[in-house]
């Protein structure tokens, strides 16, 4: 990035870029072309929103209309929020400085971020007052939230000419990209979404374990935690085959490396969470250095294939033979290791 160049504005972007999202920004950063610039700002608009949602302190007959109508605000030169507690308030406060570098991109980046923008301010209020029951609210939360992002990205990667125009238009493939990540999200962080009385696992998979998703967090049910982990963790393999598909289309390099860095530090998470009763007691999180040497690594469809390969293979080795689900977790596994 020459920083030099920058408006003040643009720069206060990266600065808010750098500041909220410490798993993204590198990957952004290093985009090629105009598409750096759209995707940092689709990034801060989307985290804004995101944090409107996520701040407890506003009540929901405020929230509601703030998530619907949140994409105006992208026309609004004099629109920011002040009253925000969220860890990453700063996106709401400075926000003007986000929509003037906004209104400066090219039309056709502006009509993927408004549109992506307000589906997702809509679909935020249905989950505000909707519980996660099945599986399909669970999938129906993540496209809200993250499967939109993918789409969003996939349309903006066709739209600079970097990639082919099938990119954008297989919106499935672009959609479980997101969901692949937002559900490894919502598996590592049960602990402290829980303390944050926030429910994201779905009730049909944890009620087969608990009267209550909170008895998880108790030493004594670790046993039927680990049982519920381990359903959830097969669930989002599924998921594998359509990143792999997806990145396997893709020809720009910094646009591979954006895709993929994020999607094998998700297996390497969640390699890590199965059969782990630490997801209960804090955060599983893999180690700098391990993350390091897999970014440095993921530059290619064979290397990313290699290392989901090599995940998929401890996992494996970890399914215990009384796990109610081993049958499932091995079959999905297997398909993966026929595809990398
Ligand atoms: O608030 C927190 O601290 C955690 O937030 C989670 C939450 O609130 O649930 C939750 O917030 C979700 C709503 C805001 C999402 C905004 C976003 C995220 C990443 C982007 C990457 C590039 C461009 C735009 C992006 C927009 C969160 O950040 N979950 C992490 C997974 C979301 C990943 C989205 C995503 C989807 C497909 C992708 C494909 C390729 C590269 C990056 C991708 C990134
Ligand atoms: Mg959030
Ligand atoms: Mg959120």
């Amino acid at each position: 990035c020459d920083f030099n160049s920058m408006s003040p504005s643009l720069l206060t972007c990266y600065n808010l870029l750098n500041r909220t999202s410490r798993s993204f920004s590198a990957v952004i950063q290093a985009l090629d072309g105009e598409l750096r610039n759209a995707v940092c700002i689709f990034y801060l608009v989307l985290r804004a929103l995101d944090t409107v949602e996520d701040d407890m302190t506003i009540p929901i007959d405020i929230k509601i209309p703030m998530l619907k109508s949140f994409y105006k605000n992208l026309q609004d030169p004099d629109w920011k929020y002040m009253d925000s507690k969220d860890k990453d308030r700063c996106v709401l406060e400075s926000f003007q400085c986000i929509s003037k570098e906004f209104r400066e991109l090219e039309e056709m980046y502006r009509d993927v971020i408004s549109d992506i923008c307000q589906k997702m301010g809509l679909g935020m209020t249905e989950i505000l007052v909707k519980k996660v029951d099945t599986m399909a609210d669970w999938d129906q939360y993540c496209h809200y939230v993250a499967g939109l992002v993918g789409i969003g990205l996939a349309r903006l990667f066709s739209t600079s000419g970097l990639e082919e125009p099938i990119v954008g238009q297989d919106t499935q493939l672009a959609n479980d990209l997101g969901l692949f990540l937002q559900k490894t999200n919502i598996i590592r962080d049960y602990l402290e979404d829980y303390n944050d009385k926030r429910i994201f696992w779905p009730k049909v998979a944890w009620s087969k374990y608990a009267a209550d998703v909170g008895d998880f967090s108790k030493v004594e049910n670790q046993e039927q935690a680990v049982k519920c982990l381990n359903e959830l963790i097969t669930n989002a393999l599924e998921l594998i085959p359509s990143s792999l598909r997806f990145m396997g289309r893709l020809k720009n390099q910094s646009i591979f490396n954006f895709v993929a860095i994020p999607q094998v530090m998700a297996i390497a998470t969640l390699e890590r969470c199965y059969n782990n009763p630490k997801v209960f007691t804090g955060v599983v999180k893999i180690r700098k250095g391990e993350a390091v040497r897999m970014m440095l690594g993921a530059t290619s469809i064979e290397r990313v294939k290699a290392i989901m390969r090599h995940f998929t293979l401890q996992i494996i080795e970890k399914i215990p033979n009384d796990d109610p689900n081993s049958a499932k977790t091995r079959a999905v596994c297997q398909k993966s290791l026929e595809l990398t």
